[in-house]
């Protein structure tokens, strides 16, 4: 039966390495497939992973229609027998819908990835659709670190390595970004709760100890 998966992680946990390692599979087995993507850090039509790979991908703009895409690259004699969709978070819920019906109207897997939450732990309005509809949700296995050293299961917007919680919630950048510029560092929810990221932690035990005030 094909299915809608949705494989879902913070930042810099695999996501889009997965994606290209599907694509290779099934590719290398004459396999074809349709990828889209939104808003990469490669650049438009890219899908990208920070081991180096990137595949060329179909930019989704808004209020395109995904379901009359995989249909038109049929009927105009394509083929395509799985669809990737990277950076899925940043989807319209309605094009979760189509992905859906492309699953159940056309028969093909599709693989979603994405985050599932932004910088204020807030499902992006794509990721929700895809937690409502996806047959399968597979959290990915490679585990991304809090500084502390736990699991990280959130994503922190830094603005020189200072956790912000004011923003729009789409703003394209990476993780280790150097100073002035935004900046993503993954934490866990005990430190993305109290605001605590690696510079501040940093910050916090270099800084000199209250000596306790003796009674005069
Ligand atoms: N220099 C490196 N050596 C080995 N693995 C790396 C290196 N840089 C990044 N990675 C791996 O790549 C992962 C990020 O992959 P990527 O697919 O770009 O993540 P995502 O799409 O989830 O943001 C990191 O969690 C790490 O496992
Ligand atoms: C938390 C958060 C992230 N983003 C952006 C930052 C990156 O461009 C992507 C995530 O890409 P990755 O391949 O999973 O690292 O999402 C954002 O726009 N808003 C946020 O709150």
């Amino acid at each position: 039966m094909p299915e809608l998966v949705f494989f879902s992680g913070t930042m810099d946990c695999g996501k889009s390495t997965l994606a290209l390692q599907i694509e290779h599979n099934r590719s290398a087995r004459g396999l074809a497939g349709v990828i889209f993507t939104r808003n990469d850090r490669a650049g438009e039509g890219k899908l990208s992973s920070r081991l180096g790979l990137v595949t060329e991908a179909v930019e989704v703009e808004d209020g395109k229609d995904l379901y009359a895409h995989l249909v038109e690259h049929l009927s105009q004699g394509g083929r395509a027998d799985y669809v990737i969709a990277d950076e899925a978070q940043f989807l319209a819920p309605e094009q979760i819908d189509q992905l859906a019906r492309v699953v159940d109207d056309l028969g093909l897997d599709v693989f979603a990835f994405g985050i599932t939450t932004d910088f204020r732990s807030k499902l992006f309005p794509g990721s929700q659709r895809l937690v409502e509809l996806a047959d399968r949700i597979e959290v990915l296995q490679v585990e991304a670190l809090c500084w502390c050293g736990a699991r990280a299961t959130h994503n922190a917007r830094t603005i020189d390595g200072e956790m912000v919680v004011e923003g729009a919630q789409v703003v394209v950048g990476d993780v280790n970004q150097s100073a002035g510029e935004v900046g993503y560092e993954v934490l866990c929810r005990r430190h993305h709760r109290r605001r605590m990221t690696a510079a501040t932690a940093r910050a916090a035990a270099l800084s000199p100890d209250v000596l306790p005030v003796s009674p005069s």
